[in-house]
């Protein structure tokens, strides 16, 4: 089912939560809403549900207007953060509950039951735990029950708020994947809430980034980070490194340096320039060309990556990622003096807002 949402806003007290939001979410897609705390990502998630209502603007479901529609009438699922699983029943009998408590004429019998919960609990991959209780599952597990739950009573729309977010890095990190392809299969249109770049990045269709209640940016993975159409939308998601100066015959021009940043930026004395860590060239001082000047203050070795920490003359820090071969081939060391060639810079005016 198609969620489109239309000039949603909405205040709590005097405080705009939601301002003049729109977002089209194809049917089977699977969308993150993503944004830092107190952005309005949940509030537009329970606006979806109609478990809150807008100020003004309208919630359409496959192009019918669901904006006055109860919660019970929009056949949506959910899984939250700590989704309470009934701790008296197993891990089956959580599952059938939607089933059980439907109203008797589209109740299914027994058997149906029975079979549909098995087959749930296949999707999710536990069906060897169907006779447990709750407390004896780990938090993964529960969440997946909870997915489970979710989906039994077949809703045209899951919402998920954080479903992973009280779990550990790497329980998260599996459950991600095991999400994604989970919807591979299922393919319901599905909303995702997460404060987390990487989960977004990894899991999602298309990405919304939002910001003090408004959208900043709608695509996919690939265009929201490589082509951030916001300097908040640049900082958010991954590190950057800022290069604040002036834009004049297609180059920034920092300090008494100037890169090469294409002919389609216009000419603007306050510009910034983002550049992300593995975008670096790192080239001993004295190498032919022209980069920036920088010293090497910290290497720090992470897998085959050296994540390295670099001072310009003016005291700015730098962040570069570089493969640790290229490091040793070059036989840059700590306290060495490089130039810094960024093969990609992205331009703003220098009058818009960043990412805390
Ligand atoms: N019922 C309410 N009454 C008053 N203010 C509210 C209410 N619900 C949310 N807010 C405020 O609206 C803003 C948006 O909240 P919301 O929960 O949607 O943010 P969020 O992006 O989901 O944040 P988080 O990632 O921290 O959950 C916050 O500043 C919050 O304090």
């Amino acid at each position: 089912m198609s969620i489109a949402i239309r000039n949603i806003s909405k205040h709590f007290g005097a405080f705009h939560a939601l301002d003049d939001v729109s977002i089209d979410i194809p049917s089977g897609e699977l969308v993150a809403l993503l944004g830092p705390s107190g952005c309005g990502k949940t509030t537009l998630l329970r606006i979806i549900a109609g478990l809150e209502f807008a100020d003004s603007g309208r919630i359409l479901l496959e192009g019918d207007d669901a904006s006055g529609r109860h919660v019970r009438e929009r056949n949506v699922g959910f899984v939250f953060q700590h989704y309470a699983l009934f701790r008296h029943m197993t891990v089956f009998e959580n599952v059938a509950f939607g089933l059980r408590v439907k109203p008797r004429k589209y109740r299914p019998n027994e058997n149906e039951i029975r079979k549909r919960v098995s087959r749930l609990l296949e999707l999710v991959q536990l069906g060897w735990l169907a006779d447990r209780y709750p407390s004896q599952l780990s938090g993964g597990q529960r969440q997946r029950i909870a997915l489970a739950r979710a989906l039994a009573v077949e809703p045209k729309v899951l919402l998920l708020d954080e479903p992973f977010g009280a779990l550990d890095a790497k329980v998260r990190k599996e459950l991600r994947r095991w999400l994604r392809q989970l919807h591979d299969e299922i393919h319901v249109t599905s909303v995702f809430v997460t404060h987390d770049q990487e989960e977004a990045l990894e899991v999602s269709d298309s990405i919304v980034v939002m910001n003090k209640g408004r959208v900043e940016q709608i695509g996919s993975p690939d265009q929201v980070y490589d082509h951030p159409a916001t300097p908040f939308v640049a900082s958010f998601l991954g590190s950057v490194n800022l290069f604040h100066g002036r834009v004049e015959d297609g180059h920034l021009h920092v300090g008494e340096h100037a890169l090469a940043v294409g002919a389609g930026h216009a000419a603007t004395e306050q510009a910034v320039g983002f550049v992300r860590p593995h975008e670096f060239d790192l080239l001993p001082a004295n190498a032919p060309g022209t980069g920036l000047p920088g010293k090497i203050l910290r290497i720090i070795a992470i897998g085959p990556l050296a994540q390295v920490e670099l001072a310009r003359p003016n005291g700015e820090l730098l962040e570069v990622a570089i493969l640790r071969d290229t490091l040793s081939v070059l036989g840059l060391r700590e306290g060495d003096e490089v130039s810094l060639r960024p093969r990609n810079i992205r331009v703003f005016q220098n009058n818009e807002r960043l990412a805390a």
